[in-house]
């Protein structure tokens, strides 16, 4: 028993004082990364979502005390600069950003049937919903003079085409010339941005997909991945997320990081089937 509590001991919290802030995190990825940060030592989580007041503080609080919810839509500017002002002003600063909100359409979204208002939509809370959170994170850290990180979670489907979910795809390419773009931008400042580019991961957001299973995933995604038999979890993104956010990485910036299974390295040739 002794043993296993040094083992314990020894493992490093990558992310101890930090204050952090979690877009979308009241669902999903973010939720799995709000409880991975509290893991690793951040002394202060806000989940920021759309969600009600109900439903975030009672993630919020599962989460013990260093976690707390602000209500909050991406897609409005003012309701980004509020959240960032309460977190700043709460908790005495702001270290990491990472800004994950993000949706789908209802429809297909191929491009002979696009649905603007859909696709509106879509680009409001992915593209202008992280370019809002990525400027209000910067601006208060350059004011308090935080060499701080942001993240901004885009997708596989920022490198690809895709059979459908056009406006999503463009979305997600925009987050990453935004990454590319403010790192270039904010780097004179000690400000780091990366993204993630996770494939799928079993989320809510993923079920709507039809991809509930690990064996959903295999049999839609298991041919176009190098590695066999695994499949991505929100843990590892979120572990792939604190390692951007913590000192380990304090050289890296201006990157998208592909959670992807081997996928965009597959050469031009039919997928295997072996
Ligand atoms: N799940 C996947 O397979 C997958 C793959 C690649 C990228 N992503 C991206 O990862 C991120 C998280 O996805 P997820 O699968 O956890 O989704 P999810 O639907 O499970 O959770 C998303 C969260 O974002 C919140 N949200 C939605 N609109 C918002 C808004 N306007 N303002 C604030 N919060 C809002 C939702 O309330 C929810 O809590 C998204 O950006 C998504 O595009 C997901």
């Amino acid at each position: 028993m002794a043993s296993m509590v040094n083992a314990v001991q020894v493992i490093k919290k990558k992310l101890e004082g930090k204050v952090m802030v979690v877009t979308g995190g009241a669902k999903g990825i973010g939720q799995t990364a709000a409880r991975v940060f509290v893991e690793h030592g951040a002394r202060a989580v806000v989940i920021a979502d759309i969600q009600s007041e109900a439903v975030g503080k009672s993630v919020a609080e599962s989460m013990g005390e260093r976690c707390s919810y602000v209500q909050c839509d991406v897609s409005d500017e003012d309701q980004v600069k509020s959240m960032i002002e309460w977190t700043a002003n709460t908790y005495g600063g702001l270290d990491v950003m990472f800004c994950n909100a993000g949706i789908m359409a209802y429809s297909a979204q191929t491009i002979m049937d696009l649905d603007l208002s859909e696709f509106d939509n879509v680009m409001r809370v992915n593209a202008h919903g992280t370019a809002a959170c990525v400027k209000h994170a910067a601006r208060k850290m350059v004011e308090l003079g935080t060499r701080g990180s942001i993240i901004c979670t885009t997708s596989a489907t920022a490198s690809k085409g895709g059979q459908n979910m056009t406006d999503y795809a463009m979305s997600k390419h925009a987050v990453v010339g935004l990454v590319r773009s403010a790192s270039i931008q904010l780097g004179v400042y000690g400000i780091r941005v990366n993204c993630v580019s996770p494939l799928v991961v079993l989320t809510p957001l993923a079920q709507r997909m039809g991809l509930a299973t690990p064996d959903d995933f295999y049999t839609h995604f298991g041919k176009f991945t190098s590695l066999k038999g695994v499949y991505l979890t929100a843990d590892q993104v979120a572990e792939a997320i604190t390692f951007l956010a913590s000192d380990d990485a304090a050289f890296i910036t201006g990157h998208n990081w592909n959670l992807d299974g081997g996928l965009l390295c597959l050469p031009f040739v039919a997928p295997s089937t072996t």
